[in-house]
């Protein structure tokens, strides 16, 4: 909770104040510049709907191949100029560039002004993401990049809206003002970009803590990030299918962006509605990021993940095939809301679940691939729409109209679908309980658990059974012997193994603590679970480690929940939040009579031993009905057998999900090394 106070602490930094200003303003300025060149391409080429189509694509490419051919060229070249000129520079040159579009007004200058203005991009970008650094404190950079990222794109809907206003401004400007006469509806747009530019010069002119120079920018080649990041990341599964998942999304939502202005105008909507819709998606995208995610908050998040997809490639074929403005621009609305969501929940999934050495090139991967699926995406799109062409179909007297850019965005949709099936195929850490299931009772407001275990990097493994079934015993002689096949092993037991655990485990067990209430019982073992799990059980997973632990959830379900008589659904659901979710890969299951089990313990009876024979027979007929349930995560043995006979038994089971005991990244550089033999 302390970010939004951080990221106020950065702005307190005048110099680093005035450059986010001024960034703000280019945003602004650039997301304008967007829509109202794609639009004007669009008017310029009135009449012949294949022309048209490709005018708008003309200006993309223009806009993205920049960048790709020469991005890294001109990081070099930034690197060698006085920064503060350079922006300032480049500042001036868009400004004139730009302002010089509506007053020449011609197709040919559109694309030409706009390859200019990326090629001044490309030195203005790099040169202000260098100072940043010389501005802000090295704790707050962080906070100046989320800043930064919020005005990129947080600017997209007010641009949205403000070109939607200016397009009217065109529209009856023209009778008003003569200057406007001769002149697109965007030329008031392209004035107020082009201002922006000149207010951000200003800015910069008068922003003298940026130092000249100071360390080298790095910008290696997009082509050789995307080839190399795929070597590191594709080999998880996990990252595997987030890639998928949002570069999918991503070129879904470049379809859409690439055919709006043609498809808009064929629904009758002028540069105003092609605002609007613009807007609808970052709008949509706010909501799914903020009140979306919150109303499916108990549903898995790798399921939401994929679902949000696939839904956004149905309701992308629905906008294709729903010939109507304002059904168009709610569904646009609700398309980004899935954008949205599934792009936040890809980067939060990779910021907690992927190891700390992918974690970086997973992100950089992502965003050089997602630049390069977008160029190709819009490259394709508009082209693609011409080659179709328009077409009408006649259904007995009713006339439906179907051109290229339904086509490609029923093929940006159905992409979408498959992409998003994919996404949950890899991720799904629910497999076994049905979707609509988990989605109703998300809906409903109860919440499922966030984590299987399954995706960590080390293995969970957990004893349970009555008193004296053997499982002290048993998970004693598992961790020797896994220990010695070179495994880091972590043994652990419930209740009692923190610091904390230790004096709630005091409390528990006292036999003098008979006036404990069932429901503080409950919670006492479920809090004990929580700061095991939270300090001893999950660090261990994520450093790799196996984990075994005598006794957890399912003693809680047995004993509480069974023995004591409270609700199960309420014990469950109090040690899903306490444990985060976590399950077991495997839980092993001691099933031994409590006849038999009690006769074994020695000493003096604890508060649970000491209660009767029909406590310990409801406590094990529960643990063998959790068992039962989940069979493929249980192995239930018979605990009045010898213990190296059941010993042998669980060795076999474990032995079936054991990791590779060689870390992969070791075994990559042995694999280079040369054999010795002899
Ligand atoms: N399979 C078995 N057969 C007979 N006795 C056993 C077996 N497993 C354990 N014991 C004995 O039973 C007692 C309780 O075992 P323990 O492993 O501490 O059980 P728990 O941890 O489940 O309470 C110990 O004295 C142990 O030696
Ligand atoms: C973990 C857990 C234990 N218990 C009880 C079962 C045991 O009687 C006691 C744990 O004591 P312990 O001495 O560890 O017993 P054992 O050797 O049988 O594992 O706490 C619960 O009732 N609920 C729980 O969630």
């Amino acid at each position: 909770m302390t970010a939004p106070r951080r990221a106020a602490n950065v702005l307190a930094h005048a110099p680093f104040r005035r450059l986010w200003t001024a960034m703000s303003v280019c945003s602004l300025g650039d997301w304008l510049n967007i829509l109202a060149l794609t639009a004007l391409a669009g008017n310029l080429n009135q009449g012949d709907y294949r022309m048209q189509s490709l005018a708008v694509g003309g200006v993309f490419i223009a806009k993205m191949l920049p960048a790709v051919l020469l991005g890294p060229l001109a990081g070099v070249f930034a690197d060698r100029f006085d920064r503060r000129l350079t922006m300032f520079t480049a500042d001036l040159a868009r400004f004139a560039v730009v302002l010089s579009i509506p007053l020449i007004g011609t197709y040919q200058w559109v694309i030409v002004a706009t390859v200019l203005v990326e090629c001044v991009n490309l030195f203005w970008v790099p040169a202000k993401d260098a100072t940043v650094p010389n501005l802000v404190p090295k704790d707050q950079l962080e906070s100046a990049n989320r800043l930064n990222l919020l005005v990129t794109y947080g600017s997209a809907p007010i641009a949205a809206l403000l070109f939607a206003a200016l397009s009217l401004v065109g529209d009856m400007g023209r009778s008003v003002l003569p200057f406007l006469s001769g002149m697109d509806p965007t030329a008031p747009a392209l004035f107020v970009n082009s201002l922006a530019y000149l207010v951000s010069a200003f800015l910069i002119f008068t922003l003298r803590g940026i130092p000249k120079r100071d360390g080298a920018i790095s910008a290696p080649s997009v082509l050789k990030q995307v080839v190399e990041g795929w070597r590191f990341v594709g080999g998880n599964r996990l990252v595997r299918g987030l890639i998928i998942g949002m570069l999918g999304a991503f070129a879904a939502g470049g379809a859409v962006v690439g055919v709006a202005k043609i498809y808009v105008v064929a629904l009758g909507g002028g540069d105003a509605a092609y605002g609007v819709v613009f807007g609808a998606v970052f709008v949509g995208m706010a909501l799914g990021m903020f009140v979306g995610l919150r109303l499916l908050q108990g549903l898995s998040r790798r399921r939401l993940f994929g679902l949000a997809i696939t839904t956004a490639g149905v309701v992308l074929v629905a906008i294709a095939l729903i010939h109507n403005l304002p059904i168009v621009v709610m569904l646009t609305v609700l398309l980004g809301a899935c954008a949205g969501i599934a792009w936040i929940i890809g980067y939060t999934l990779i910021g907690l679940e992927v190891e700390d050495t992918l974690r970086g090139r997973t992100f950089s991967f992502l965003q050089s691939t997602a630049r390069v699926t977008l160029l190709l995406v819009v490259a394709v799109a508009n082209p693609l729409a011409a080659l179709f062409g328009a077409h009408q179909f006649g259904l007995g007297t009713l006339a439906y109209q179907f051109d290229g850019s339904n086509l490609v965005l029923v093929i940006g949709g159905v992409l979408a679908v498959v992409v998003g099936i994919l996404a949950l195929r890899h991720m799904d850490d629910r497999k076994g309980v049905s979707l609509s299931a988990d989605l109703i009772a998300a809906v409903r407001g109860e919440r499922y658990p966030a984590e299987a275990a399954e995706h960590v990097p080390g293995l969970f493994v957990a004893f349970e059974g009555g008193e004296g079934s053997g499982k002290t015993t048993q998970s004693r002689l598992i961790a020797i012997w896994l220990r010695d096949q070179g495994y880091d092993v972590v043994q652990t037991r419930e209740p009692g193994s923190t610091k904390i655990g230790m004096r709630l485990r005091a409390i528990l067990l006292d036999a003098a603590e008979r006036g404990l209430s069932a429901r503080s019982e409950a919670l006492l073992y479920a809090a004990d679970r929580a700061e095991h799990v939270e300090k001893v059980i999950r660090p261990a997973l994520y450093r790799g480690s196996l984990v075994i632990t005598d006794r957890y959830v399912d003693s809680s379900l047995a004993y509480q929940g069974a023995g004591r008589a409270l609700d199960p659904a309420d014990v469950s659901r109090i040690n899903a939040w306490a444990t985060g979710g976590l399950v077991p890969h495997l839980t092993v299951l001691i099933d031994t009579p409590p006849e038999v089990g009690l006769t074994r313990l020695g000493g003096a009876a604890d508060r649970i031993e000491s209660e009767p024979l029909e406590f310990h027979q409801r406590v094990r007929k529960e643990f063998r009905a959790l068992a039962a349930a989940h069979p493929d995560r249980y192995l239930v043995v018979d605990g009045t057998m010898a213990p190296e006979v059941l010993t042998r038994q669980i060795q076999d089971r474990i032995r079936e999900i054991l990791p590779d005991p060689v870390p992969r990244e070791s075994e990559d550089i042995t694999g280079t090394m040369p054999a010795i033999r002899d």
